[in-house]
Protein backbone atom coordinates (compact mmCIF):
# COMPACT_ATOMS: atom_id res chain seq x y z
CA UNK A 1 0.00 0.00 0.00
CA UNK A 2 2.93 2.47 0.69
CA UNK A 3 4.90 1.38 -2.19
CA UNK A 4 4.42 3.90 -4.22
CA UNK A 5 3.32 6.85 -1.68
CA UNK A 6 5.47 10.28 -1.73
CA UNK A 7 7.60 10.79 1.09
CA UNK A 8 6.33 12.90 4.02
CA UNK A 9 8.09 14.87 6.62
CA UNK A 10 6.49 16.71 9.83
CA UNK A 11 7.34 19.86 11.12
CA UNK A 12 5.96 21.25 14.47
CA UNK A 13 7.43 24.41 15.80
CA UNK A 14 7.32 26.40 18.63
CA UNK A 15 2.87 25.25 19.58
CA UNK A 16 1.37 27.03 22.24
CA UNK A 17 -2.00 26.63 23.78
CA UNK A 18 -3.90 27.31 26.68
CA UNK A 19 -7.66 27.44 27.95
CA UNK A 20 -9.06 29.54 30.31
CA UNK A 21 -5.92 31.01 30.99
CA UNK A 22 -4.37 27.82 31.85
CA UNK A 23 -1.12 27.00 29.39
CA UNK A 24 -1.49 23.28 28.03
CA UNK A 25 1.17 23.29 26.08
CA UNK A 26 3.87 25.50 26.31
CA UNK A 27 6.69 25.89 23.38
CA UNK A 28 6.83 22.30 21.85
CA UNK A 29 8.42 21.72 18.78
CA UNK A 30 8.96 18.45 17.41
CA UNK A 31 9.75 16.44 13.77
CA UNK A 32 9.09 13.59 12.22
CA UNK A 33 11.66 12.75 9.24
CA UNK A 34 10.48 10.38 6.09
CA UNK A 35 9.77 6.78 7.45
CA UNK A 36 10.50 7.48 11.20
CA UNK A 37 8.07 5.78 13.73
CA UNK A 38 7.89 8.62 16.67
CA UNK A 39 6.38 8.22 20.03
CA UNK A 40 4.73 10.66 22.01
CA UNK A 41 4.43 10.25 25.71
CA UNK A 42 3.16 11.44 28.59
CA UNK A 43 0.57 11.00 31.80
CA UNK A 44 -2.66 11.79 31.05
CA UNK A 45 -3.63 15.25 30.75
CA UNK A 46 -0.10 16.12 29.77
CA UNK A 47 -1.55 17.63 26.31
CA UNK A 48 -0.89 14.86 24.15
CA UNK A 49 -3.92 14.83 22.43
CA UNK A 50 -3.89 18.64 22.55
CA UNK A 51 -0.82 18.67 20.60
CA UNK A 52 -1.97 15.89 17.77
CA UNK A 53 -5.14 18.06 17.49
CA UNK A 54 -3.26 20.90 16.46
CA UNK A 55 -0.79 18.96 13.97
CA UNK A 56 -4.02 17.41 12.25
CA UNK A 57 -5.43 20.81 12.14
CA UNK A 58 -8.96 20.45 14.75
CA UNK A 59 -7.42 23.29 16.86
CA UNK A 60 -5.84 26.31 15.91
CA UNK A 61 -2.74 26.64 17.71
CA UNK A 62 -2.46 29.91 19.97
CA UNK A 63 1.35 30.12 18.05
CA UNK A 64 3.27 28.16 16.07
CA UNK A 65 3.28 26.52 13.16
CA UNK A 66 2.49 22.99 11.52
CA UNK A 67 4.41 22.06 8.62
CA UNK A 68 3.48 18.57 6.60
CA UNK A 69 6.48 18.29 3.59
CA UNK A 70 6.99 22.00 3.75
CA UNK A 71 3.54 23.19 3.74
CA UNK A 72 2.09 24.70 6.35
CA UNK A 73 -1.63 22.69 7.49
CA UNK A 74 -3.48 25.76 8.51
CA UNK A 75 -3.10 27.06 5.00
CA UNK A 76 -3.95 23.92 2.97
CA UNK A 77 -6.91 23.10 1.99
CA UNK A 78 -8.80 20.32 4.23
CA UNK A 79 -8.47 17.65 0.97
CA UNK A 80 -4.86 18.55 0.25
CA UNK A 81 -4.30 17.69 3.75
CA UNK A 82 -6.20 14.30 3.83
CA UNK A 83 -4.12 13.24 0.91
CA UNK A 84 -0.83 14.41 3.05
CA UNK A 85 -2.06 13.05 6.47
CA UNK A 86 -4.31 10.37 7.72
CA UNK A 87 -5.48 10.55 10.96
CA UNK A 88 -6.38 7.67 13.85
CA UNK A 89 -8.18 10.13 16.33
CA UNK A 90 -8.85 9.02 20.16
CA UNK A 91 -12.17 10.16 20.32
CA UNK A 92 -13.88 7.78 17.86
CA UNK A 93 -16.89 8.12 19.09
CA UNK A 94 -18.96 8.19 16.34
CA UNK A 95 -21.22 5.33 16.07
CA UNK A 96 -21.97 4.89 12.38
CA UNK A 97 -25.00 3.62 11.63
CA UNK A 98 -22.81 2.31 8.43
CA UNK A 99 -21.46 -1.21 7.35
CA UNK A 100 -17.59 -1.30 8.16
CA UNK A 101 -16.92 -1.42 4.40
CA UNK A 102 -18.78 2.22 4.18
CA UNK A 103 -17.45 3.63 6.67
CA UNK A 104 -13.52 2.36 5.48
CA UNK A 105 -14.66 3.65 2.25
CA UNK A 106 -14.90 7.17 4.00
CA UNK A 107 -11.04 7.02 3.64
CA UNK A 108 -11.51 7.16 0.05
CA UNK A 109 -13.02 10.63 -0.46
CA UNK A 110 -10.18 13.05 -0.54
CA UNK A 111 -9.25 11.28 -3.51
CA UNK A 112 -12.34 11.55 -5.44
CA UNK A 113 -14.02 14.29 -7.06
CA UNK A 114 -17.67 15.52 -5.74
CA UNK A 115 -20.32 13.48 -6.83
CA UNK A 116 -17.81 10.43 -8.01
CA UNK A 117 -18.99 7.28 -7.27
CA UNK A 118 -16.67 4.71 -5.26
CA UNK A 119 -14.49 2.99 -8.18
CA UNK A 120 -13.63 -1.44 -8.47
CA UNK A 121 -10.16 0.33 -7.05
CA UNK A 122 -11.49 2.21 -4.11
CA UNK A 123 -13.53 -1.58 -2.88
CA UNK A 124 -10.20 -3.02 -3.87
CA UNK A 125 -7.75 -0.58 -1.50
CA UNK A 126 -10.47 -0.88 1.06
CA UNK A 127 -10.77 -4.72 1.07
CA UNK A 128 -6.81 -4.62 1.26
CA UNK A 129 -7.17 -2.26 4.30
CA UNK A 130 -9.73 -4.50 5.99
CA UNK A 131 -7.55 -7.48 5.42
CA UNK A 132 -4.54 -5.19 6.68
CA UNK A 133 -6.24 -5.10 10.07
CA UNK A 134 -7.49 -8.48 10.68
CA UNK A 135 -11.14 -7.28 10.16
CA UNK A 136 -11.90 -8.08 6.30
CA UNK A 137 -14.71 -10.91 8.10
CA UNK A 138 -16.21 -7.61 9.64
CA UNK A 139 -16.93 -6.12 6.56
CA UNK A 140 -21.08 -6.28 6.28
CA UNK A 141 -21.25 -5.50 10.08
CA UNK A 142 -22.72 -2.54 11.25
CA UNK A 143 -20.10 -0.63 12.83
CA UNK A 144 -22.13 0.43 16.00
CA UNK A 145 -22.34 -3.17 16.64
CA UNK A 146 -18.66 -3.79 17.07
CA UNK A 147 -16.26 -3.82 20.24
CA UNK A 148 -14.40 -1.26 20.92
CA UNK A 149 -11.20 -3.34 19.52
CA UNK A 150 -12.87 -3.80 16.53
CA UNK A 151 -13.71 -0.67 15.89
CA UNK A 152 -10.20 0.80 16.54
CA UNK A 153 -9.23 -1.86 13.90
CA UNK A 154 -11.58 -0.50 11.50
CA UNK A 155 -10.58 3.14 12.31
CA UNK A 156 -7.02 2.15 11.29
CA UNK A 157 -8.56 0.74 7.86
CA UNK A 158 -9.83 3.79 7.45
CA UNK A 159 -6.77 5.69 7.82
CA UNK A 160 -5.04 3.48 6.06
CA UNK A 161 -7.42 3.44 2.84
CA UNK A 162 -6.53 7.27 2.64
CA UNK A 163 -3.15 6.30 1.68
CA UNK A 164 -1.46 9.36 2.95
CA UNK A 165 2.17 9.18 3.82
CA UNK A 166 1.83 10.79 6.77
CA UNK A 167 0.05 9.01 9.60
CA UNK A 168 -0.88 10.28 13.00
CA UNK A 169 -2.20 8.56 15.69
CA UNK A 170 -3.56 9.36 18.97
CA UNK A 171 -3.59 5.92 20.74
CA UNK A 172 -3.96 3.08 17.52
CA UNK A 173 -3.39 0.53 20.04
CA UNK A 174 -6.69 1.70 22.47
CA UNK A 175 -8.71 -1.33 23.49
CA UNK A 176 -6.69 -4.02 21.82
CA UNK A 177 -5.76 -7.24 22.86
CA UNK A 178 -1.96 -7.91 23.07
CA UNK A 179 -1.93 -9.46 19.97
CA UNK A 180 -3.65 -7.11 18.06
CA UNK A 181 -1.42 -4.37 20.04
CA UNK A 182 1.79 -6.19 18.44
CA UNK A 183 0.16 -6.99 14.93
CA UNK A 184 -0.76 -2.44 14.48
CA UNK A 185 2.40 -1.40 15.45
CA UNK A 186 4.39 -4.28 13.16
CA UNK A 187 1.91 -3.16 10.40
CA UNK A 188 2.13 0.54 11.34
CA UNK A 189 6.22 -0.41 10.95
CA UNK A 190 5.78 -2.56 7.97
CA UNK A 191 4.27 -0.12 5.63
CA UNK A 192 6.84 2.01 5.81
CA UNK A 193 5.17 5.36 6.53
CA UNK A 194 5.91 8.31 8.30
CA UNK A 195 4.15 8.54 11.39
CA UNK A 196 3.87 9.56 14.50
CA UNK A 197 1.92 8.10 17.19
CA UNK A 198 0.80 9.24 21.04
CA UNK A 199 1.37 6.23 23.33
CA UNK A 200 0.83 5.18 26.91
CA UNK A 201 2.53 1.56 26.29
CA UNK A 202 6.56 2.12 27.56
CA UNK A 203 6.89 -0.94 26.57
CA UNK A 204 5.75 -0.81 23.27
CA UNK A 205 6.69 2.56 22.29
CA UNK A 206 10.20 1.02 23.32
CA UNK A 207 10.44 -1.73 21.00
CA UNK A 208 8.35 0.29 18.19
CA UNK A 209 9.69 3.85 17.79
CA UNK A 210 12.70 5.10 15.99
CA UNK A 211 12.29 8.20 18.54
CA UNK A 212 10.29 9.33 21.34
CA UNK A 213 9.37 13.00 22.82
CA UNK A 214 8.02 12.88 26.38
CA UNK A 215 5.64 15.37 27.52
CA UNK A 216 4.87 16.25 31.18
CA UNK A 217 2.77 19.29 31.87
CA UNK A 218 2.27 20.82 28.32
CA UNK A 219 6.05 20.84 28.50
CA UNK A 220 8.46 18.25 26.61
CA UNK A 221 11.09 16.77 29.05
CA UNK A 222 12.77 14.66 26.81
CA UNK A 223 13.29 13.56 23.51
CA UNK A 224 15.33 11.08 22.23
CA UNK A 225 15.60 7.24 21.43
CA UNK A 226 14.30 5.22 23.74
CA UNK A 227 17.24 4.02 25.29
CA UNK A 228 17.76 8.03 25.60
CA UNK A 229 14.25 8.58 26.88
CA UNK A 230 13.18 5.65 28.90
CA UNK A 231 15.41 5.59 31.71
CA UNK A 232 14.31 5.01 35.34
CA UNK A 233 14.68 8.39 36.43
CA UNK A 234 13.04 10.09 33.64
CA UNK A 235 9.86 7.36 34.39
CA UNK A 236 10.48 8.46 37.69
CA UNK A 237 10.08 11.94 37.69
CA UNK A 238 7.49 11.89 34.70
CA UNK A 239 5.00 9.31 35.56
CA UNK A 240 5.86 8.46 39.22
CA UNK A 241 6.51 4.93 38.98
CA UNK A 242 9.43 3.41 39.77
CA UNK A 243 10.91 0.76 36.77
CA UNK A 244 14.07 -1.54 35.71
CA UNK A 245 15.27 -1.09 32.66
CA UNK A 246 17.77 -3.18 30.56
CA UNK A 247 18.35 -4.16 27.27
CA UNK A 248 16.95 -6.95 25.91
CA UNK A 249 19.26 -9.80 25.09
CA UNK A 250 17.60 -9.99 21.57
CA UNK A 251 17.07 -6.56 20.74
CA UNK A 252 18.94 -4.53 22.86
CA UNK A 253 16.11 -2.35 23.41
CA UNK A 254 15.23 -0.99 26.50
CA UNK A 255 12.91 -3.59 28.14
CA UNK A 256 10.76 -1.90 31.50
CA UNK A 257 9.83 -3.94 34.28
CA UNK A 258 7.46 -1.69 36.30
CA UNK A 259 7.36 -1.70 40.45
CA UNK A 260 3.97 -1.01 40.91
CA UNK A 261 4.21 -1.79 44.82
CA UNK A 262 6.76 0.98 45.29
CA UNK A 263 4.71 4.34 43.37
CA UNK A 264 6.48 7.47 44.34
N1 LIG B 1 -10.99 22.85 25.83
C1 LIG B 1 -10.34 22.68 26.98
N2 LIG B 1 -10.61 23.46 28.04
C2 LIG B 1 -9.95 23.31 29.21
N3 LIG B 1 -8.97 22.40 29.39
C3 LIG B 1 -8.67 21.61 28.37
C4 LIG B 1 -9.31 21.70 27.11
N4 LIG B 1 -8.79 20.78 26.28
C5 LIG B 1 -7.84 20.12 27.01
N5 LIG B 1 -7.78 20.61 28.26
C6 LIG B 1 -6.89 20.17 29.32
O1 LIG B 1 -5.59 20.12 28.78
C7 LIG B 1 -4.84 19.08 29.37
C8 LIG B 1 -4.23 18.20 28.30
O2 LIG B 1 -5.25 17.44 27.71
P1 LIG B 1 -4.93 16.34 26.60
O3 LIG B 1 -6.21 15.70 26.22
O4 LIG B 1 -4.12 16.98 25.54
O5 LIG B 1 -4.03 15.33 27.44
P2 LIG B 1 -3.45 13.91 27.05
O6 LIG B 1 -1.99 13.93 27.33
O7 LIG B 1 -3.88 13.53 25.67
O8 LIG B 1 -4.19 13.00 28.13
P3 LIG B 1 -4.68 11.45 28.12
O9 LIG B 1 -3.44 10.62 28.23
O10 LIG B 1 -5.50 11.38 29.37
O11 LIG B 1 -5.47 11.20 26.88
C9 LIG B 1 -5.80 18.33 30.30
O12 LIG B 1 -5.60 18.78 31.62
C10 LIG B 1 -7.16 18.75 29.79
O13 LIG B 1 -8.12 18.71 30.82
Amino acid sequence: MSETLPSAHLQASHLCWQAAAAHILRDVSLHVAQGELVGLLGPNGSGKSTLLRMIYRILKPASGSVEVSGSDVWRSSARDNARAMAVLAQENTSEFELLVRDVVLMGRTPHQSPFARDSAEDFHIVAQALERVDAKYLSERMFSTLSGGEKQRVLMARALAQQAPLLVLDEPTNHLDVRHQFELMNLIRSLGLTALAALHELPLAAHYCDRLYLLKDGVLVAEGTPSEVLTPEIIADVYGVRALVRPSPRSGKPLIEFMPDELL
